[in-house]
């Protein structure tokens, strides 16, 4: 039995104290000194730590077949999301891809574009010329109702009351991410029932909206639509609103966070980078940006892939084998905990050249096989990556068209960056405040 390298650590912790300290750094520490695959103790539980390209490609897409996703993931977002994509296995997965896949495809993902500029517009223009802006909570608002008109065609307007349950619920699910144990959810903790409260809020809006769709019967191609529409091949039995719910929950969650996070990191990295800002407006030019002008504006989309880089939001993910197995020389025992880190990866320099800074323009060239997948890779490759992509280009070129916005409490006016906190997505440590001023008043350079 041959087991991968294990840093030293607390004699009764092991690497825990590091891990809650700062897990993205700890876990970019350890794979500086160990590389390749490490195992970690985390008190009386052991975790494998994968860093190797080559090893990473293996487990997400060519013996794929062979991992799951890990009990304690499926534990600690399994209350809130159920039995979504994010967490279904086997045949029921693939199912559920195919039902959702063509709502998120490129055409679909194009008609929706004029919305997702729309909103982004709207946002700007409810921002004053000199107020503050917590950047963070301005994105996930906009990504959620990006979400709820693009993919479930629900104008929020007319329902307030989802949008606010969804953000409790992103805020609970952060929570019972954040544990470094999942606690059972039968516990009588004041936090277990505060989330079961959430929950059933959000159930409660989400099974009236199903309701409602599925009386008027109006076929349209958004997801909720593909949804209620789908028939099983062999049996023609519809999704339930079980199924349908849980789905919705996913993509709420796994849909918003994540743009909002990548956007925030964006804003930023521009803010920290005057010269990028400065070339980005003059390539953006004046008018409004569309989905056809994306091809033409190969720095937006380097900007946007070069953030993806360095704050991958979906930065840690897992993988748990089936059988014992073997893996690049090493011995893993079944249902291992192995975590996938796109963070880790990105930021290693044994694949990227001064990995810690800023710089769109390496993605001149296609990166290396297995050195860059913010979306994942495989079976389970994000399934609104174009989405995402496309919406992350066109909100940020309608931002920084408009307005710059500066941390506010930048000293002398410019940023610092800020080390990123790793929760279930990747994102700053501390509440990012901004200041918006109109861009014909900053000029281009601000
Ligand atoms: C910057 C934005 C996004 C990033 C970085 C991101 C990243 C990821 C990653 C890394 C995975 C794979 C996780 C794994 O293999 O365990 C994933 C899966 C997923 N993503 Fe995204 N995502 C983003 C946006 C979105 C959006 C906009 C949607 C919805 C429209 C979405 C829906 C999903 C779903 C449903 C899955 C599960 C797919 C499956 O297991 O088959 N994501 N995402």
């Amino acid at each position: 039995m041959v087991r991968p390298p294990t840093p030293p650590g607390h004699w009764l912790w092991g690497n825990l104290p590091e891990v809650r300290r700062d897990m993205p750094q700890a876990l970019r520490d350890v794979t500086a000194v160990h590389g390749g695959l490490t195992r970690l103790r985390m008190g009386p539980a052991s975790m494998y730590l994968l860093a190797e390209p080559d090893l990473i490609h293996e487990v997400l897409v060519t013996r794929a077949a062979e991992f799951r996703k890990s009990n304690r993931t499926r534990q600690s977002i399994g209350w809130h999301l159920g039995d979504g994509l994010v967490t279904l296995e086997g045949a029921a997965h693939r199912r559920h891809r195919r039902i959702m896949q063509p709502s998120l495809h490129t055409q679909r993902v194009a008609a929706q574009a004029d919305t997702i500029v729309a909103l982004a517009e709207q946002r700007v223009a409810s921002w004053p010329p000199g107020s503050e802006q917590d950047l963070l909570s301005e994105m996930a608002d906009l990504t959620l109702r990006i979400v709820c008109a693009a993919l479930f065609d629900l104008r929020p307007a007319e329902d307030e009351r989802l949008i606010a349950a969804v953000h409790d619920f992103a805020a609970s699910l952060n929570w019972a991410t954040g544990r470094a144990f999942p606690l059972p959810r039968w516990l009588p903790s004041a936090g277990n029932r505060r989330a079961r409260e959430i929950i059933n809020t959000l159930n409660t809006q989400v099974y009236a909206l199903i309701a409602r769709r599925r009386a008027t019967a109006a076929a349209g191609a958004d997801l909720l639509s593909m949804l209620l529409a789908a028939r099983d091949a062999d049996t023609g039995a519809p999704l339930s609103d079980v199924e349908i719910r849980d789905e919705l929950m996913t993509v709420f969650f796994a849909g918003h966070e994540t743009s909002a996070a990548a956007l925030t990191w964006a804003l930023h990295l521009l803010d920290a980078h005057p010269d990028v800002m400065e070339r980005l407006r003059e390539e953006l030019g004046d008018g409004p940006v569309t989905m056809a002008d994306l091809p033409r504006l190969p720095l937006l989309l380097r900007v946007v892939k070069e953030v993806l880089r360095l704050y991958p939001p979906a930065w840690l993910f897992d993988r748990s084998p089936l059988t014992d197995l073997r893996l690049g020389g090493y011995d893993l025992p079944r249902g291992a905990t192995l975590l996938v880190s796109p963070w880790v990866v990105h930021r290693d320099p044994r694949w990227w050249d001064a990995p810690d800074e800023f710089r769109p323009d390496r993605f001149a060239d296609e990166p290396s096989r297995g050195h860059y997948f913010p979306f994942g890779d495989g079976p389970r490759l994000c399934v609104g990556n174009r989405f995402a992509e496309t919406e992350i280009a066109l909100v940020l070129a309608t931002i920084v068209r408009r307005v710059a916005l500066v941390r506010a409490d930048a000293p002398a006016g410019r940023s610092m960056l800020l080390r990123p906190a790793g929760e279930a997505t990747l994102r700053p440590g501390v509440r990012l405040r901004v200041t918006v001023t109109p861009v014909s008043e900053a000029g281009n350079g601000a």
